[in-house]
């Protein structure tokens, strides 16, 4: 195992700079997600590490080992794309039988390492099978085993889980985790579905326009953006702006919205406030009053959508929406066009300086 550097790479295509000046360190044994919308740089990352092409500029270093020069075959790295690329008229344990029988291992060696790698993936009775005779999921497993039989450094995944519908990558996603963990590979995972990112990773970087804008563990990212832009990206987020005031920011009609999380503010200048859904209270206008938390808006309800176990309102204010999650308990619902209260702390009020 090893850990991976990527230090101030670009890399450009004619004009367009697909990645700018990039810098991660990606840890030894650890789950690493490259989030970003489309087009941001992602794939192109995970092809410069892999060796698939090569950087106008910069590092990349696998374990102690700059590799910007080294061939594909000599990087031992493993890689699981979304379309699982299997030899269709192969068995499956021939196809995860490949990386090893080019390299000349004896018969009774590949046959051991590959039922190894299958029972890993929980596919030890299927090694007979032909590609076609297998779910999208156990297709992603053969691939997955492929991947790892060889024993890679570090493990490449480009969007692995997209092809499967919403159940079966919810299952996929807790046994990727499993395997990594148990043969506790280095891995970067590429995907543009955040709450995959979320829940898998360790750490993430957030990509966009081939910059890397932000990066750390899942939480800190999500409880305390350093930008709108990841905010909003990494969940679900409302922003305020306003005149900065040091410990917050005025709203155009004076109110003011007080922060704790965030940077340190000067006056003077705009800034914003990020304000996750969940982390605000509503209730009607006439109801009692809720505990002071703070913050308090007052705006009325234009729609509310139910989705279950929860529900969201969008509130109207002077012009603007605020979203409200709320967790669906039982208590008296609040209806549209209900005039209703606010109420977050500080604590759920992250501050933001202009971009
Ligand atoms: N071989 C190439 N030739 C020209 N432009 C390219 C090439 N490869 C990538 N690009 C451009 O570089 C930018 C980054 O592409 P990349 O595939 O890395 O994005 P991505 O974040 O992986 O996107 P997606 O989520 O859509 O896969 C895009 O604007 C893309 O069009």
């Amino acid at each position: 195992m090893a850990d991976v550097q990527v230090e101030s790479v670009s890399r450009s295509f004619g004009a367009h700079k697909a990645l700018d000046d990039v810098s991660i360190a990606f840890p030894d044994g650890g789950f690493y997600a490259l989030l970003g919308p489309s087009g941001s740089g992602k794939t192109t990352l995970l092809r410069l590490i892999a060796g698939f092409d090569f950087p106008d500029s910069g590092r990349i270093i696998i374990g102690r080992e700059g590799v910007e020069r080294v061939p594909v075959e000599k990087r031992r790295i493993g890689m699981v794309f979304q379309n699982y690329a299997l030899f269709p008229n192969m068995s499956v344990a021939d196809n995860v039988a490949f990386g090893l029988s080019v390299r000349g291992e004896s018969k009774a060696s590949i046959a051991r390492e590959v039922r190894q790698a299958l029972d890993l993936v929980q596919l030890g009775k299927l090694g007979e099978r032909r590609p076609h005779q297998l779910s999208g999921g156990q297709r992603q497993r053969v691939a997955l085993a492929r991947a790892i039989v060889t024993k890679p450094r570090v493990l490449l995944l480009d969007e692995p889980l997209s092809a499967l519908d919403k159940a079966l990558r919810v299952d996929m996603q807790v046994e990727l985790k499993r395997i990594q963990r148990e043969i506790g590979i280095t891995t970067i995972f590429v995907t543009h579905d955040q709450e995959e990112a979320l829940t898998m990773s360790d750490r993430i970087g957030i990509l966009r326009d081939g910059r890397l804008v932000e990066e750390g563990p899942p939480e800190d990212i999500y409880n305390s953006p350093k930008s709108e832009f990841s905010a909003t990206f990494l969940g679900d987020a409302n922003i305020l702006r306003g005149d900065a005031t040091g410990d917050g920011i005025r709203l155009s009609d004076g109110t003011a919205i007080v922060a704790s999380g965030g940077v340190a503010n000067a006056t003077g200048g705009k800034a914003s406030c990020a304000v996750r859904p969940e982390r605000i209270k509503i209730a009607t206008a006439t109801a009692s009053p809720l505990a002071a938390e703070g913050n308090m808006l007052r705006g009325r309800v234009s729609k509310r959508i139910f989705a279950g176990n929860s529900s969201t309102y969008f509130v109207d204010r002077m012009g603007e929406v605020i979203k409200v999650h709320v967790q669906n308990s039982g208590a008296t619902k609040i209806e549209e066009g209900n005039d209703v209260v606010l109420h977050w702390s500080p604590e759920s009020t992250v501050l933001i300086s202009a971009a």
